[in-house]
């Protein structure tokens, strides 16, 4: 018996025996139904692992089918048949729940594509538990528990999708959630930056180039389409793209084919697009600043992340989290935090959302004196700061930037009695990073030299926790 069926929906007896004979070459097994009427009676009958159906039928419309089957079968990818493709219709028809939409005629090649895409759905069920613990999204809020039952239905898709939200609501991990649970979760996940590729090399990043280009084109290189065959292209900061750009990308999402610069020749590629901008891509086309057929086509779907203030519900597990994940980077026992402690982050508004969330409990399980975390640990904005002087001067001004928490100042340095007596002003250096790192260095070396490597007395002599003092060491590699 063969393991997976097809239920090919179409009034045209020609079409149906061709799309049943190329399905039925790939092992699967074919049933064919002419009208709406007798389509719902097989599905009655029999459960199917997948749909194939035309937009005109004699006694209805494709359209039906799909929103039935997307109500009482949602496990069944069904995919529409057209020769009266237009965008709105495709747009329509994926907004419906369509697996994906394919024109008339048929070409083979695509019919294998499309359903060895749909049947992966069905050999390979991804849940969340089985991710890699750093793409969870976490919360169990209201608009959380909202906004992962919507992934879970879109990964069941091809649309492209739009994610909008504030910086740091988690719109990478939406992105990766959707290609995880999709049928390219085998598939590479490429993410891109768009606001961060200058200018004159976008097309040859986004496409590839030949060897000898351009000046300085001394291979040959993919490109991020070509990365993400067969996969999902994140296109992070999407507004950021300039419009001779957006042209291009237009082009490329309608023909399905790239062409390298420097090349002849277009090559086809199989990539779903997933976008994301914490702008107003709407506002920014009424603007003229994006257009509106690219819009229209990476919106199909849009999902939106809800800021962390308007889930508050989530705090407690989030800071849970980040607590264990940073004390275990850092090999440190797992901090507790003080109840008056969680109260200040549950009253905080988050502008940087979850990633200012994460820096803070970054920063307060490094800085924390003991095993405890106080409120003073949080260095929230507005709140003042621990009476005792500390090399970790806060950087509470720049909550989203924790990650270089090497806010080390001249004058604090010098009054640590630390013996460093090199720092003129003004100072010139054109690598700040690795002059402040080297100043960090030299006043930890040396109260460990003069403490003869007690660390917990080296501490006390710069005015930091033992805790602190350990993670410094293990940042500068200073055994
Ligand atoms: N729900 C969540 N559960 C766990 N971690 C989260 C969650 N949301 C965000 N994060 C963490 O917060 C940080 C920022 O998330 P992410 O990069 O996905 O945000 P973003 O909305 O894409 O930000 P930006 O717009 O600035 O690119 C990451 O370290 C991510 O792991």
């Amino acid at each position: 018996m063969k393991q997976y069926s097809v239920l090919i929906i179409d009034d045209e007896p020609d079409i149906r025996q061709l799309m049943a004979m190329t399905l039925g070459r790939m092992d699967l097994d074919c049933s064919q139904a002419a009208t709406v009427s007798e389509a719902l009676q097989l599905l009655r009958e029999r459960p199917f692992h997948f749909c194939l159906t035309d937009m005109k039928l004699p006694d209805g419309n494709g359209m039906d089918i799909i929103q039935l089957c997307h109500s009482r079968y949602p496990d069944m990818p069904v995919a529409m048949i057209t020769a009266y493709g237009n965008m709105e219709m495709a747009i329509e028809t994926l907004k419906a729940g369509a697996f994906d939409v394919v024109a008339k005629p048929v070409d083979i090649t695509r019919l294998r594509e499309l359903a060895n895409a749909a049947l992966r759905l069905t050999r390979v069920p991804v849940h969340m538990e089985s991710l890699p613990s750093s793409d969870a999204l976490l919360g169990q809020s209201a608009p959380m528990r909202q906004l992962k039952e919507r992934i879970q239905k879109v990964a069941r898709t091809q649309a492209p999708v739009f994610i909008f939200g504030e910086s740091g609501t988690g719109k990478e991990l939406v992105a990766r959630l959707i290609h995880h649970q999709s049928s390219r979760a085998e598939g590479p996940f490429i993410p891109v930056n768009c606001g961060a590729i200058p200018k004159d090399l976008m097309e040859s990043e986004f496409f590839g180039h030949k060897k000898g280009a351009f000046t300085g084109a001394t291979g040959e290189k993919e490109g991020f389409f070509r990365a993400a065959e067969g996969g999902t292209l994140f296109l992070d900061e999407v507004a950021e793209l300039p419009l001779d750009m957006q042209a291009k990308l237009l082009r490329v999402i309608q023909e399905k084919a790239i062409r390298a610069v420097g090349s002849e020749h277009e090559v086809p590629v199989d990539v779903r697009i997933v976008s994301a901008s914490h702008k107003n891509l709407g506002k920014m086309v009424e603007d003229e600043k994006f257009r509106q057929d690219l819009f229209f086509r990476l919106n199909v779907i849009q999902l939106e992340v809800p800021r962390l203030c308007e889930r508050s519900d989530d705090i407690p597990h989030l800071v849970q989290h980040f607590i264990r994940k940073y004390s275990k980077e850092w090999g440190m026992p797992e901090a507790r935090l003080e109840p008056e402690a969680m109260q200040c982050l549950l009253n905080y508004e988050y502008p940087g959302n979850v990633r200012e969330l994460e820096n803070i409990l970054q920063r307060a399980v490094t800085m924390a004196e003991g095993d405890e975390i106080t409120a003073y640990d949080l260095h929230l904005p507005g709140q003042s700061s621990r009476p005792t002087s500390s090399l970790a001067v806060s950087n509470a001004e720049n909550p989203n930037d924790a990650s270089d928490d090497r806010s080390l100042n001249d004058g604090n340095l010098e009054s640590t009695s630390s013996g460093i007596s090199d720092i003129q002003h003004p100072i010139e250096t054109s690598n700040l990073e690795m002059y402040l790192e080297n100043i960090e260095r030299s006043a930890i070396t040396h109260a460990l030299e003069t403490t003869r490597w007690n660390k917990t007395a080296a501490a006390e002599k710069l005015g930091i926790s033992f805790r602190a003092l350990r993670y410094r060491c293990k940042k500068l590699r200073i055994d």
